[in-house]
């Protein structure tokens, strides 16, 4: 007598819930644009009877940063990450009409950090400020333990996820470090964020946990000015350099500011206790900076004290 199929034999698609079909993603609205492709806000449906999850679509745009190769190890980095402070990966849709995929992720409601900073400048407190800084800071530590270096942590790519809730959102640069070395070297280095980048990797293009500790100084100074456009980083460092200059001598007289002690001005009534955090993540040598670990110590330290001075 034939065997009737066991579940397990039925097409292995149908096993694999992080494969979603095309045609259960409604499109919704544009979330966001950048060199990377889009971001789109869709409803993904399955019984088609709108009970589906709203869910924010990745599409990639194959251009000359980023190919499907890059594409498919950003994937590959989401869904190795499991952690409250980073997004959440829901899994990915080939559309074969138009060769291309599309990377699923849960939605984050209230969108970037810059334009919550922005909306809700008046009712941010250093409390939560010190608290999403926190946060940030687990996401790095748990990234570290994977031997990730994100290469692109900036106040654009945290998301709100509630009034009480960031998670780090944005992969297309991250890289693991190999076993054997501490560091990793980029070739191409494409539209580099430099006004983020630590000395060694604006100079020799060395990336490792102790360049994204530098990234994550820049972050806590975005925070504690708000994401106020007139202390973004970019322009503070264009002031300092010379607005008139042009191309590569842009990183070349950055990379000589820092190396004669200049740095981003902290932020106007930032605590003193974090203007010192700051100052570690943006120690010159990377040996004498921090690592996410003990950050994230100094930062609650810092949380109990701010508790225990609102209650005196
Ligand atoms: C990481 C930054 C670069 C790429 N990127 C990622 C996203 C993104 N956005 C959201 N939510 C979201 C919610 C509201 C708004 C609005 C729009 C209208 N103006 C006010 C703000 C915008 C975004 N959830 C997400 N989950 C995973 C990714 C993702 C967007 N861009």
């Amino acid at each position: 007598v034939a065997q009737s199929p066991r579940p397990q034999d039925l097409s292995p698609v149908s096993q694999d819930e992080t494969l979603l079909e095309e045609r259960h993603l409604r499109y919704v609205s544009l979330l966001g644009k950048g060199n990377f492709g889009t971001v789109e806000l869709c409803c993904y449906d399955p019984m088609g009877d709108n009970t589906g999850e709203l869910v924010a679509v990745k599409k990639l745009q194959p251009n000359k940063h980023s190919t499907l190769e890059d594409f498919q190890k950003e994937v590959k980095t989401l869904s190795a990450l499991h952690c409250d402070y980073i997004v959440k990966y829901r899994g990915v849709c080939y559309s074969m009409g138009r060769l291309t995929m599309s990377l699923v992720m849960e939605y984050l409601p209230y969108g970037s950090l810059i334009g919550y900073m922005e909306n809700h400048r008046n009712s941010i407190t250093i409390k939560r400020m010190l608290l999403f800084a926190f946060q940030i800071c687990k996401g790095m530590e748990h990234l570290q333990t994977q031997r990730y270096v994100h290469r692109d942590l900036a106040a654009r790519n945290i998301l709100v996820a509630s009034d009480s809730l960031v998670k780090i959102a944005d992969f297309g640069l991250t890289k693991v470090i190999p076993s054997d070395k501490e560091y990793y070297r980029v070739t191409q280095p494409g539209e580099s964020p430099i006004f983020w980048y630590a000395p060694e990797s604006i100079g020799e293009s060395r990336f490792s946990h102790k360049s994204d500790i530098w990234s994550f100084g820049v972050v806590l100074h975005e925070l504690f000015s708000y994401c106020d456009i007139n202390c973004n980083p970019k322009r503070l460092c264009m002031q300092e350099i010379g607005p008139n200059v042009q191309g590569t001598s842009i990183s070349m007289l950055l990379l000589n500011a820092l190396k004669n002690n200049w740095r981003l001005p902290v932020p106007p009534n930032c605590p003193p206790k974090v203007c010192s955090l700051i100052k570690q993540c943006w120690e010159y040598d990377f040996k004498d900076r921090p690592c996410f670990f003990i950050l994230a110590n100094q930062i609650e330290t810092i949380m109990q004290d701010e508790r225990e001075n609102s209650k005196g």
